[in-house]
């Protein structure tokens, strides 16, 4: 598919859609071959660089104001462009709309919201999507893979549909997939991840808890107990609910999430051991970066970049581990991972356009 991909944008006008914007006008596969950009059906034909300054530049011919536009979304306009790749980064009900709509054009979806991440019905409640159970979307759901390459690089390469992860989900399932995998986990004890995102993650409209009166000089917890990424956890660690507490913070910060993790194994281990598990499962993962043993990221390191990093502490008697993970939630916690997901399906390097 790779030199033939025609690659559709739609929700450019977002922020997950202003840095799939950029990096896929700058990927090194897509030169000369810029994507087609959508807005809402009912938006008139604009400018890219009235919507998004920041991707202008400096001749008029690639991304000026004379240059790529953003169309209004239909689908024969998508098959007059040829489409054969649609990246949404759209509200979860948009998305959950349109993704079997697309398929049955034969057109493959990268979708960066929750639409199609969970495979439990259970865990889907939450979202309250009103065709749940229906026959269209079981086929749909049944073709979606988990879009996170470091746990699906095989299955994502032929994917259909392509469920990019939720960033706080993305910095939680990382750093502990390697160590509930070998079995090192006391489960019994339960994990806790207290997890802190910038105001970006929760998209451009302003709302009571993301207005500069709220957020600014702040810090609070929200969604105890209910945050809708939990499910993903659950499935993707095959924890049960009890196993673990995942609380979100808001953070008074544009970008950028830290997770940090509190487990117990149930032997005690040395610190190299833990360094050595994690250097080993991420070997062949070019935008994981496991910091050594003792030294932790911070979200300064990662922002506006695709990697997640991840360090830890283990305590003296080397069964108190506290791990620390850090990504921007705009970039492998939504775009930078879905164009990570798009070179798998393309069949380029993983990391291409990325680093
Ligand atoms: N922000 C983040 O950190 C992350 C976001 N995500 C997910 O990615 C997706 C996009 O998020 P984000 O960029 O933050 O969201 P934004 O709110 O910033 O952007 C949403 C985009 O969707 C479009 N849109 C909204 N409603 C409709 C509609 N009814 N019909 C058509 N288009 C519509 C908007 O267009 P318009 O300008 O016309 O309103 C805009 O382009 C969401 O599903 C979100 O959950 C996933 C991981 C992280
Ligand atoms: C700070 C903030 O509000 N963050 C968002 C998570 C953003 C994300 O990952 O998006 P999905 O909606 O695609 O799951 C939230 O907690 O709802």
């Amino acid at each position: 598919m790779g030199d033939s991909a025609q690659i559709a944008v739609m929700g450019v006008s977002g922020y997950a859609g202003a840095e799939l914007a950029r990096l896929l006008l700058h990927h090194p596969q897509l030169k000369g071959k810029a994507p087609l950009f959508l807005g809402r059906a009912e938006s008139t034909r604009e400018p890219l660089a009235a919507l998004h300054p920041q991707l202008m530049d400096n001749n008029g011919t690639g991304m000026g104001p004379e240059g790529l536009q953003v169309e209004p979304f239909s689908w024969d306009l998508l098959a007059e462009r040829g489409v054969s790749l649609l990246l949404l980064a759209t509200p979860h009900e948009q998305s959950r709309a349109w993704a079997p709509q697309a398929l049955e054009r034969g057109i493959r979806v990268v979708d960066l919201s929750g639409a199609w991440r969970l495979r439990e019905a259970s865990n889907r409640a939450v979202y309250k999507f009103e065709d749940d159970g229906s026959p269209v979307a079981a086929a749909a759901q049944a073709k979606s893979v988990y879009g996170m390459p470091e746990l699906y690089r095989d299955e994502i390469r032929d994917a259909a549909l392509v469920a990019n992860p939720g960033c706080y989900a993305t910095s939680v399932i990382l750093p502990l997939k390697p160590l509930v995998e070998a079995g090192w986990v006391d489960l019994s004890r339960g994990i806790v991840s207290d997890s802190k995102s910038g105001v970006s993650g929760a998209g451009k409209a302003p709302t009571a808890k993301t207005h500069f009166m709220s957020a600014a000089d702040n810090l609070s917890a929200y969604g105890v107990f209910g945050h809708r990424h939990t499910g993903e956890l659950l499935e993707q660690l095959d924890l049960e609910a009890e196993q673990v507490i995942f609380t979100p913070h808001l953070l008074p910060i544009p970008r950028g999430i830290m997770s940090t993790i509190y487990v117990w194994f149930k032997e005690p281990k040395k610190a190299d051991e833990v360094e050595a598990l994690y250097r080993s499962f991420f070997a062949q993962s070019p935008l994981v970066r496991i910091f050594a043993a003792g030294q932790l990221p911070q979200i300064q390191y990662s922002v506006r970049t695709s990697y997640c990093d991840i360090g830890f502490h283990l305590d003296r008697g080397g069964r108190r581990c506290v791990i620390v993970s850090c990504l921007d939630n705009l970039l492998k916690g939504a775009a930078g991972q879905a164009v990570q997901n798009v070179n798998l399906m393309c069949g380029w390097k993983e990391e291409e356009g990325l680093l």
